[in-house]
């Protein structure tokens, strides 16, 4: 008996591939939408940004090395992550727990010790970066 003609079979890897990379762009556009919702609505993110700015223009002004940039980006990016985790979870706490709960209470503390630990940590490296660039800035050339 003849066998029903069937339709030519699409390539299947290459239309997954397709739809593979459609789904990583979309990540990525997720992760902006994310981290512009931050900028927006975190008054501590918009700060921050201001503050890495500063430190990023001062580090050009006083010519610190590719490794104080290196660790100054390092500091920069750990204090971002830090108060957007802090801003999740924020948002799952407020999701799960609208009313009071101490649990709700100790998560967004905990978090917000978090962003505290590490603008110390960050204050200290820019402590240790910048301060002997501006001691000698100040002292020695004057
Ligand atoms: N549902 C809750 N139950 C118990 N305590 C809460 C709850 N929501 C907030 N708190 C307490 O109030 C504090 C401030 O909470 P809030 O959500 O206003 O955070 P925030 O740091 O002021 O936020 P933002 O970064 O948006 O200004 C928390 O650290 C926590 O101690």
């Amino acid at each position: 008996m003849k066998q029903p003609k069937q339709a030519p079979r699409a390539p299947l890897h290459k239309h997954t591939s397709r739809n593979e990379f459609s789904k990583f762009l979309a990540g990525f556009g997720f992760a902006f939408q994310g981290l512009w919702y931050a900028i927006r609505t975190q008054r501590n993110v918009r700060v921050h940004l201001a503050m890495a700015i500063l430190a990023i223009l001062l580090g050009v002004f006083l010519h610190i090395s590719a490794v104080e940039f290196a660790l100054v980006f390092i500091a920069i990016s750990g204090v971002f992550i830090a108060e957007m985790m802090n801003t999740a979870i924020e948002l799952c706490v407020d999701l799960a727990s609208p009313n009071y709960h101490p649990l709700a209470k100790v998560a967004k503390d905990v978090a917000a010790g978090a962003v505290l630990v590490n603008a110390i940590l960050s204050i200290i490296i820019a402590l240790f970066i910048f301060g002997p660039h501006l001691w000698a800035l100040l002292f020695h050339t004057l």
